[in-house]
């Protein structure tokens, strides 16, 4: 049976409506309210935001009778016009479901807590689904301390398409990859940018990049819970969130920041990856380096399932650090990326 549907009313939030029902950002825009695109969309009601922006009450009442007209099919009386890629607008709306849409997942790859891997584990779930047959592509977000570029190899610098977007660089696997890295004279030039700046850089890569059809995109975030993850979050229509934590109670009461504020920002929490696990000798003896595992409680803080839990492998580092990491095969991350692609299959 159809769900029925809500009247739109003007004291319902902004976020709360463009949520249930996407095809309204386009009217709010061609009404002119552009609080789909502001962070405050996420708190405002219709009626406040048309306060703010000085509508009329004839004008109030015109918008939230199309509101309700373009979630029943019916004609309305503006032009709808595209929303921009925007702060407000909330994760997910602009992404999921569509399935004409060329990137079908984004999927931010987040840490509490710096230097636990996070962006290795990026780069070799990137490799690791591309060997499997999907189209991956890698944005590094972290603008001023970018890591991606030289994992991969992929150096010069980034050209434009035919159709006027920047064309992203390929690894020698196929895996596409934007980082700041790519812009810079230097590798070790420094990025000195304030916050606006970065978000800036980082809305580029993902709206003026020419990513072709992916069926995932992963956003390998800035460590941490500042401005930066945040403005990613906040800026890509992002589907879910993988959290990357290493065995340690530090790590995993970082972890609880991480989930706070994605549940601030309304986002799904898709998975936890546990990386340092254990060493492994050549006789297959395992060594819990880092202290006993906390995935079960890495878990039930996250609420989503374990996709992984990763040795700690003296390889890597040399395979990273000279460009080759898609030369790197273990079978912890090939079960890594199966139960990545399996879990996103189901929640979508
Ligand atoms: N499982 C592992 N085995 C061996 N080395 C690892 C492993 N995981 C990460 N490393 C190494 O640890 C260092 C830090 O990793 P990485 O840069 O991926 O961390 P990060 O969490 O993304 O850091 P940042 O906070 O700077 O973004 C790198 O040199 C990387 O090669």
């Amino acid at each position: 049976m159809p769900e029925t549907l809500q009247t739109i009313t003007p004291d319902m939030v902004i976020h709360d409506v463009v949520t249930k029902y996407p095809a309204t950002v386009k009217i709010f825009h061609g009404h002119g309210l552009p609080c789909t695109a502001c962070s405050v969309g996420a708190r405002e009601s219709i009626a406040g935001g048309a306060r703010t922006h000085r509508f009329s009450p004839e004008k109030l009442d015109l918008l939230v009778k199309d509101l309700n007209a373009v979630i029943k099919g019916e004609p309305v009386s503006v032009a709808p016009k595209k929303a921009p890629v925007g702060r407000g607008i909330p994760i997910n709306v602009l992404g999921g479901g569509d399935a004409n849409r060329p990137i079908k997942q984004v999927i931010a790859i987040m840490s509490g807590k710096g230097g636990v891997g996070k962006s290795l584990v990026t780069g070799l779930l990137a490799v690791s689904l591309r060997r499997q047959g999907q189209r991956v592509g890698i944005l590094d977000g972290d603008i001023t301390g970018p890591s991606i570029a030289r994992m991969f190899g992929t150096t010069g610098h980034p050209t434009k398409t035919a159709n006027g977007g920047i064309e992203p660089l390929k690894s020698k696997g196929g895996v596409k990859v934007m980082s700041m890295n790519m812009f810079l004279e230097n590798e070790s030039d420094p990025v000195v940018w304030r916050g606006p700046m970065v978000s800036s850089a980082i809305k580029q890569f993902y709206s003026d990049v020419d990513w072709g059809q992916l069926d995932y995109l992963l956003v390998d975030l800035p460590p941490g819970t500042s401005d930066a993850p945040m403005t990613v979050m906040q800026a890509l229509p992002v589907d879910g969130v993988v959290i990357v934590s290493s065995p340690q109670m530090l790590a995993t009461m970082v972890v609880m920041k991480c989930v706070h504020m994605v549940r601030h920002l309304k986002g799904t929490i898709v998975g936890v990856v546990e990386n340092m696990s254990y060493f492994e000798t050549p006789n297959n003896e395992r060594y819990e380096i880092f202290g006993p595992s906390n995935a079960t409680e890495l878990v039930s803080v996250t609420g989503a399932p374990l996709l992984g839990q990763l040795p700690i492998d003296p390889a890597l580092t040399s395979l990273c650090d000279s460009g080759r990491v898609e030369e790197y095969y273990s079978e912890a991350y090939e079960a890594l990326a199966a139960n990545f692609v399996n879990t996103l299959k189901i929640k979508r």
